[in-house]
């Protein structure tokens, strides 16, 4: 008898998790966990969604079985996380982000790519917002970045500033802009600037208006590879953007500490890919599919402090960032 000499087990994970991904869609789609935050039988929810009772219960029935539902008789519910993230009723509702970050970095028609080759116009430009829908991106995430990010953030600078400071402070490229909103918001002496793409930047705007800080945070349009973005900043706040400054890091991280003040901090949050862009798992992934469309971005953590390290900026701390994105890690940098 022929022996393998391999357990094919990886594989079997493999299909069954891509499964259980279809699963959570499914759920997302149909709003299911917004109507299970009680408990409710099959029948019951079918009657408020006019779905099909009996495919319906045998599809609760698989939530419950990859830990999205419990079940008790013949009712389900919400588990804790399905009711914190996946009920449309909960302030901390993924579902849309979920859908949005899947299609994002999808990798749907991944065999095509590789027979094709990249997009030619994309790989000449190498630009993130000609394959990124950076808009929806900075909506979506006033969301996802109070999962975890914005409180990673808040901690490291609260050991670095004292409450009644004035610091001055630049988001480059705050997408939703909400580190700097929740900054001004914990340092009521706080001032700054936001700054975005043109085509962004009314994202950002609109939620600093419905947080009534317009009087000390302005919303600066333009392109932060190239257009002024200030001087004097106490803090520079430079969260998973260094990427889209690929084509010159050198010259981003110049640019950086010309803009800081003597004794200034940047606060960086970077995905610390490996020299070989192997690793962390999440972020080669998740890269793949723009990298197929012609993109080439991703920095890998040593040019990142090398590039910094010759602007005059050394690292004092870094902490892995809490939150729905796995693999972030924030790191504070000090301008001697
Ligand atoms: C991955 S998002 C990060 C957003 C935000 N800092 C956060 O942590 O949630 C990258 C952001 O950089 C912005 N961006 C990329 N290239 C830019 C450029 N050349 N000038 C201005 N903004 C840019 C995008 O519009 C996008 O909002």
């Amino acid at each position: 008898m022929k022996n393998p000499g391999q357990n094919p087990g990886m594989l079997y994970r493999m299909t069954q998790q891509f499964k259980e991904a279809q699963l959570l869609f499914a759920g997302i789609e149909l709003d299911i966990f917004s109507h299970l935050s009680a408990e409710a039988s099959a029948v019951a929810v079918a009657g408020q969604t006019g779905y099909d009772a009996r495919n319906l219960a045998l599809f609760l029935n698989s939530l419950v079985a990859v830990g999205l539902l419990k079940k008790n008789g013949e009712c389900f519910q919400n588990t804790p996380v399905a009711e914190v993230f996946l009920n449309r009723h909960s302030s901390f509702y993924l579902g849309e982000y979920l859908v949005f970050w899947n299609e994002m970095t999808s990798l749907h028609r991944v065999a095509e790519r590789v027979r094709l080759g990249p997009d030619v116009g994309i790989q000449q430009h190498n630009q993130g917002g000609r394959v990124y829908n950076f808009r929806e991106l900075a909506r979506l995430s006033a969301t996802e970045i109070y999962t975890g990010r914005v409180q990673s953030f808040l901690q490291a600078i609260r050991d670095i500033f004292s409450p009644a400071s004035a610091l001055r402070l630049l988001d480059l490229g705050g997408g939703s802009g909400m580190m700097a909103i929740e900054c001004a918001a914990h340092f009521p002496q706080a001032s700054g600037v936001i700054f975005e793409h043109p085509l962004v930047a009314d994202i950002p705007e609109q939620f600093v208006k419905e947080r009534g800080l317009a009087g000390r945070l302005a919303v600066w349009h333009g392109d932060f590879t190239t257009d002024d973005i200030g001087t004097g900043y106490d803090l520079i706040i430079a969260s998973g953007i260094l990427d889209f400054a690929s084509a010159d890091l050198p010259g981003m991280a110049n640019r950086i500490a010309e803009a800081l003040q003597p004794h200034g901090y940047l606060y960086l949050v970077s995905h610390q890919v490996g020299e070989d862009f192997l690793t962390p798992k999440e972020s080669i992934v998740n890269w793949l599919s723009s990298h197929l469309d012609g993109l080439n971005l991703l920095q890998s953590r040593q040019s990142i402090d090398a590039a910094l390290a010759a602007a005059g900026l050394t690292k004092m701390s870094q902490q892995a960032q809490a939150g729905v994105i796995s693999g972030l890690v924030g790191e504070l940098y000090h301008f001697a």
